[in-house]
């Protein structure tokens, strides 16, 4: 018998503010697997749009530059990092412009097709496995992960966690702007939104978020005792 532990792949996808991002950092924490934010690489990308003049209402404009910047992704889930061009961009992707820029950039094939390569390359570099966070991670980008999850919540839990964040914000306005960048996400024709019909639905609508994190550390242990059967 061997004492070494397979690698696992996990994809978490589902809208904005259902806790992807803090969910799939403790969980890699949890059991010592790397951890990889794709929604800050759109909006990385988004912020050199922006940063270099492109207009972002231009899908062709976006689609000629679309294979320029050069995105790192860190995936130690206690220090998460991303730089553009060599300069970190922690900071500027979650600006307010940033944010309501983010789907319009991310619905260009081009933008996708950069994007979707260098998170495969980066799954695929991880040696103990990864847990990999996003809109399309389930269906499109790793098809074959060994887990697939899709977190939900009703829109007004999501505004009040968001609103949580910010001092003072308007929780009508934060929940309109929720569903906006969802409709335009899963609306969009490359890659939208979308639940895999393989991943396990985890409302956490009701749940605090240390009951999300047993949950998906659950399954993800369940997931390694019960290796996934292969459809031949
Ligand atoms: N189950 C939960 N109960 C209460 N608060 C939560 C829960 N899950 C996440 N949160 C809080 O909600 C906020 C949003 O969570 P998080 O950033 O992880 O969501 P997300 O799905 O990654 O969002 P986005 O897609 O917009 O980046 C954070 O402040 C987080 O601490
Ligand atoms: N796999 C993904 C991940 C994200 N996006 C786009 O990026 C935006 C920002 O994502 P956050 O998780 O940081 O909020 C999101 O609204 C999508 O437009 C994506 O397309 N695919």
């Amino acid at each position: 018998m061997s004492d070494t532990v397979e690698s696992v792949i996990v994809a978490i996808d589902g809208p904005s503010g259902t806790g992807k991002s803090s969910t799939s950092k403790a969980v890699a924490s949890a059991l010592g697997l790397s951890y990889l934010d794709t929604g800050a690489q759109y909006r990385a990308i988004t912020w050199w749009m922006i940063s270099n003049g492109i207009d972002v209402a231009d899908p062709a404009a976006i689609a000629a530059v679309a294979g320029k910047p050069v995105i790192e992704s860190g995936t130690d889930p206690a220090a998460p990092a991303i730089t553009v061009d060599g300069l970190d961009a922690s900071g500027p992707i979650r600006t307010q412009e940033v944010t309501s820029k983010v789907s319009a950039v991310s619905a260009v094939p081009e933008v996708r097709t950069v994007i979707t390569d260098l998170q495969r390359s980066i799954a695929s570099a991880a040696a103990q496995g990864i847990v990999v966070e996003g809109r399309d991670i389930g269906t499109t980008v790793l098809p074959d992960a060994d887990l697939k999850i899709f977190l939900t919540a009703s829109p007004e839990a999501r505004a009040a966690r968001r609103s949580g964040e910010i001092k003072g914000s308007d929780v009508a306005a934060t929940r309109e702007a929720l569903i906006r960048r969802d409709a335009a996400d899963s609306s969009r024709k490359t890659s939208p939104l979308a639940k895999a019909d393989d991943a396990v639905e985890v409302d956490t609508t009701d749940l605090s978020l240390q009951q999300v994190i047993e949950c998906v550390v659950t399954l993800v242990e369940e997931r390694r005792s019960t290796p996934k059967q292969v459809a031949r």
